[in-house]
């Protein structure tokens, strides 16, 4: 059984004077267990929609998915999840143990368990020494820091996050992408949204770019990486001296191995000159014609 199963997922919504706008256009893909994939995509492009959709917040206009096997829209479809909104919001008059262990119970964890749970949970995001302060006096970071508490808290199998680095400094960063390694490292599937192509090049298995509620790519990352190769710097000794020559194009390694070999010249070092996620990204972006405001 997939972890997400999306066949043709479509959305309009009626936006000012009745214009229509289609944010998501028949949208399909398979998210397998145990996998963590990087929904990426520019401001606006359809990812919240997409995410809302799968929580059942929003209806889709078109087309269907499966959470772990269930219809969405269902209650057993949110059972093994745990879901992280754009801008979470919170009971602020709580404090943060008090509402992990609010969450725990909705989610009908017994209660030596759920003690234990909440206590783990705070100690991983670094909110324990706050844990009795009300959350109206937290900052943005600790606030986001709660959001991924409470989706972590039931132990789910599956976590959507919807831009889950947003709002948090460096070290904030930093670790919401060791949580979410962390996650793998125990089989969990991550499906989380950003726009930021370093959070996925540092985490992710696969990439889906998404951009005018069209999916436009799904690929593995490492292929991503390889295939950028896009030329390579090499190291030369030659006599006593260092020299590096620049080759910018992936196919004349061979022949220029071979050069250099008859030339009874040593190669030292072979870099490899790739494109990054970014400049793949970018030129998704600028290959695909806006048909529309977003
Ligand atoms: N309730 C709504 N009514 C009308 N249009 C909407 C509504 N919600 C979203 N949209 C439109 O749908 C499109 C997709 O929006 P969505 O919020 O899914 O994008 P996103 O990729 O999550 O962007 P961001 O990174 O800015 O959150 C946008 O054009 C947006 O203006």
């Amino acid at each position: 059984m997939n972890a997400l199963e999306i066949t043709d997922l479509s959305k309009e919504f009626k936006g000012k004077r009745n214009q229509r706008v289609l944010a998501l256009d028949r949208l399909s893909m398979t998210l397998n267990r145990g996998e963590v994939f990087g929904f990426l995509g520019p401001n606006g492009a359809g990812k919240s929609t997409t995410i809302k959709c799968l929580m059942g917040l929003i209806r889709p206009t078109g087309g269907d998915a499966s959470i772990l096997g269930s219809k969405i829209g269902t209650v057993e479809s949110r059972r093994n999840v745990g879901y992280l909104p754009e801008n979470p919001s919170f009971y602020d008059y709580l404090t943060a143990e008090e509402y992990l262990m609010f969450v725990g119970k909705m989610f009908e964890l017994d209660n030596h368990l759920l003690l234990q749970r909440v206590e783990d949970t705070l100690k991983l995001l670094e909110l324990w020494d706050a844990r009795k302060r009300p959350m109206r006096g937290y900052s943005k970071g600790m606030i986001q820091r709660v959001g991924l508490a409470q989706v972590m808290v039931h132990d789910p199998e599956l976590y959507i996050l919807d831009e889950p680095m947003s709002g948090l400094d460096p070290i904030g960063r930093a670790l919401v992408k060791e949580i979410i390694l962390e996650l793998r490292g125990r089989g969990k599937t991550v499906f989380f949204s950003t726009h930021i192509t370093d959070d996925v090049e540092k985490v992710c298995d696969r990439v889906g770019i998404i951009l005018r509620g069209e999916l436009k790519s799904v690929e593995r990352l490492d292929t991503i990486l390889k295939e950028g190769v896009v030329g390579y710097h090499i190291h030369i000794k030659k006599g006593g001296a260092g020299n590096e020559i620049m080759l910018s194009s992936r196919d004349g390694l061979p022949k220029v191995m071979a050069e250099v070999a008859s030339c009874g010249d040593e190669i030292t070092l072979i870099e490899p000159i790739r494109k990054n996620l970014e400049d793949f990204f970018l030129d998704i972006v600028k290959n695909s014609k806006p048909d529309r405001d977003t």
